[in-house]
């Protein structure tokens, strides 16, 4: 058997803010194997960003254990590629140098990182803006420069914040095709962290569902569904169904501690 992409195990992460301690994570087990699209779902606090800084590297779990790529996690790593929300773009650099920094910063030929960069950002239909800096593009374009940024490396894991959290309905659908085209023809493995229950049915083969608070996996949920997937199918809303109803549980108790915290 392939060694897996991402094993967790007994993952725990405790937070001190104001003299508290957050138990933000508790005992998480978790084996993504190598090429899997994996969606970590669940309602605002319940440590979705904070297991995927813990598998970038960011931010080391207080206890258990985690390895990525074969490799136990010690860092950040060129193997984990990062795209966030906010688009993390140099803005004084252009599309195209945007893309060849982390290229560039390995030291590769001139010649070599051209050609690389010129084969992706036509991929991503940027092409054309390559000379455009950062501000003068739209969210989407800008999210898709951050995409060819990350592939430049060719890491084969990409670990992905809610990149297309703040996109409008048709951009969003438009970015979500675009990564799975290039997942199925690249082969990466993915962990894609949203709160977006139809975005992670659309996009995961499974959708890992986690508790408010401490957080923990609730229930791991395979998508089995033929892609591209038909969000109106009767199919799709069950399972949508199925996940709203895990999803809002946890909302329910997310909300019940802010009650509670205001009543303090
Ligand atoms: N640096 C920190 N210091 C203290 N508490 C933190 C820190 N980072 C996260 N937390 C707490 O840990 C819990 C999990 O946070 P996290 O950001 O991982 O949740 P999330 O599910 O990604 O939420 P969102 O969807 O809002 O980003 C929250 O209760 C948060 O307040």
């Amino acid at each position: 058997m392939s060694e897996p992409a991402v094993r967790i195990e007994g993952v725990k992460k405790a937070f001190r803010a104001g003299g508290r301690e957050i138990l933000a994570l508790d005992g998480i087990d978790l084996t993504i194997s190598p090429g899997e699209l994996v969606c970590l779902l669940g309602p605002s606090g319940c440590g979705k960003s904070t297991l995927l800084n813990a598998i970038a590297g960011f931010a080391p779990p207080t206890a258990g254990t985690l390895t990525a790529n074969g490799r136990a996690v010690a860092g950040p790593g060129p193997d984990r590629g990062m795209v966030f929300q906010e688009y993390a773009l140099f803005p004084w650099m252009t599309v195209e140098a945007n893309v060849a920094f982390g290229l560039e910063l390995k030291g590769e030929p001139r010649a070599a990182v051209a050609r690389r960069v010129e084969e992706l950002l036509r991929q991503l239909g940027l092409w054309e803006f390559k000379d455009r800096f950062p501000k003068d593009l739209s969210g989407g374009m800008r999210q898709r420069v951050a995409i060819a940024r990350v592939l430049a490396i060719d890491p084969p894991m990409l670990l992905m914040d809610e990149p297309f959290g703040a996109l409008d309905a048709l951009t969003r659908r438009n970015l979500q095709d675009e990564l799975l085209r290039l997942w199925a023809a690249l082969g990466k493995t993915i962990v894609f962290v949203t709160h977006g229950i139809e975005e992670a049915i659309y996009l995961a083969d499974r959708v890992v569902v986690m508790t408010y608070r401490p957080g923990r996996v609730k229930r791991v949920v395979p998508v089995a569904l033929p892609r591209p997937r038909d969000t109106a199918s009767p199919e799709f809303n069950a399972l949508k169904r199925e996940v709203a109803q895990l999803v809002m549980e946890e909302q329910a108790r997310h909300e019940q501690a802010e009650r509670a915290a205001t009543a303090d």
